[in-house]
């Protein structure tokens, strides 16, 4: 039994059958992948597991608890907390005050703009977001605007939001999307780090295979809205059915 549980997923748009029979075991402190050419459902799956869409059919299963019919922040202080693809980070304010917004939101259960002025104060609250910048190797770039930062620190700033919820599902949405190569490759060392070291399960949907084959022990391939093949990483590269799906794509 997995942490997050899909089961019989159908999500219907008018007359297109975005998703059908769904079904995906994410099991608890892996690295799942979720892979699959552009329309296959990626996207609209992912909103189902957050509350920003609720299928037609089947079932949602978080850690034995069903998310379906929930508020996204009510998914989210489920522990699932999401990576988007453009970094949600607040550029007019530093790289501190944004680490205060989601550590002020989980102890009092709304994530709200002004959020930190209300706690700047709050030693408490400031000591979890110094530690966390610490731990993001961010410290020394805590009074810099946030919309100032390179692509990449964008990225680690919005994680260590994340991870300062201390959830037990991340989840990323081409988490690499338009980065530079080094750019990339530091965001793959830090969710290494972060699977490595901490006790949370990440589920990524990514469209560059060396992010894939970087960091995912577990990869299932959405075709045409519905589950094409579960395996690990050794054995989908060769599979003929992938190679297939991606045709004129490198799987
Ligand atoms: N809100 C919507 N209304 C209508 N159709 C939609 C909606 N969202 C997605 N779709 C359609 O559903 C299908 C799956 O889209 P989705 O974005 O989930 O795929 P994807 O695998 O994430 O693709 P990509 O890799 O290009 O982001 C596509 O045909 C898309 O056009």
């Amino acid at each position: 039994m997995g942490i997050l549980e899909v089961k019989d997923v159908g999500k219907r748009f008018g007359g297109l059958q975005a998703l059908s029979n769904v079904n995906l075991s994410v099991k608890e402190n892996s690295v799942h992948a979720i892979i699959g050419p552009n329309g296959a459902g990626k996207s609209t799956l992912l909103n189902c597991l957050v509350g920003k869409l609720i299928p037609d059919s089947g079932s949602v299963m978080f850690d034995g608890q069903s998310v379906l019919g929930r508020a996204p922040f009510e998914i989210n202080q489920m522990g699932i907390s999401r990576v988007f693809q453009t970094p949600e980070i607040f550029g007019d304010l530093t790289v501190m005050e944004n680490m205060l917004i989601p550590i002020f939101a989980m102890r009092d259960g709304a994530f709200r703009m002004h959020a930190y002025e209300t706690v700047a104060n709050e030693r408490e609250v400031i000591e979890q977001a110094e530690q966390m910048l610490e731990e993001m190797n961010m410290a020394d770039k805590r009074h810099m605007h946030s919309a100032a930062l390179s692509r990449g620190d964008k990225r680690r700033l919005e994680i260590g939001m994340c991870l300062s919820q201390k959830p037990r599902l991340l989840l990323l949405d081409e988490p690499t999307a338009g980065m530079a190569r080094a750019d990339t490759n530091n965001t793959i060392d830090l969710l290494k780090q972060i699977s490595e070291e901490r006790d949370i399960t990440i589920a990524i949907i990514e469209h560059d295979m060396h992010v894939v084959f970087s960091l995912a022990n577990r990869i299932t391939v959405l075709a045409q809205g519905t589950p094409l093949v579960e395996d690990d990483p050794q054995n989908i590269r060769g599979n003929p059915k992938v190679r297939e799906a991606y045709l004129g794509e490198s799987a």
